[in-house]
């Protein structure tokens, strides 16, 4: 079964619940790691999460939520060998797979209702990685990453 981890602050946490039954009714697992309530915490502890149970192999993918999804995706995008993608329609969530692969999406909670967010869910998930050209670029960011990170 298919590994998700999912995590927002507080400005995508009601997304995020929304987010879980539309997971669950497509019989993908969903490792929750918070937050739990709308009380005011800091999007980087939940981006952190959710990027290192991706980059460690104790989820396929993840998907991270706060106000505009902004500040959720620079943090998960810190964690070396992820590849966060902050989108706002389904399009943009196809082409995150197809070419760039992301293996973390990025939503924001103040910027799109319940309704978009499971359509770019579906989009992304229902998308495959087209390799070729697409690859190669991938290897660029993978050896900036080297080049920048120890
Ligand atoms: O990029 C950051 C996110 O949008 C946060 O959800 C947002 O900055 C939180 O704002 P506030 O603390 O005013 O609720």
């Amino acid at each position: 079964m298919m590994k998700i981890a999912l995590g927002s602050d507080h400005g995508g946490y009601q997304l995020k619940t929304e987010i879980v039954d539309f997971l669950n009714n497509r019989s993908i697992e969903v490792l929750d790691v918070g937050t739990d309530s709308d009380a005011s915490v800091d999007y980087p502890d939940f981006g952190e999460k959710v990027a290192r149970l991706v980059a460690n192999g104790d989820a396929d993918s993840g998907i991270v939520v706060c106000g505009t999804g902004i500040g959720i995706s620079i943090a998960a995008n810190k964690i070396p060998g992820i590849r966060a993608a902050l989108v706002t329609d389904s399009f943009m969530a196809r082409m995150a797979k197809e070419h760039n692969n992301a293996n973390v999406l990025a939503l924001g909670g103040r910027v799109i209702d319940q309704s978009r967010a499971c359509e770019i869910v579906a989009a992304w998930l229902d998308a495959t990685f087209e390799g070729g050209r697409h690859q190669l670029r991938l290897d660029k960011i993978a050896q900036l990453e080297k080049a920048f990170c120890n």
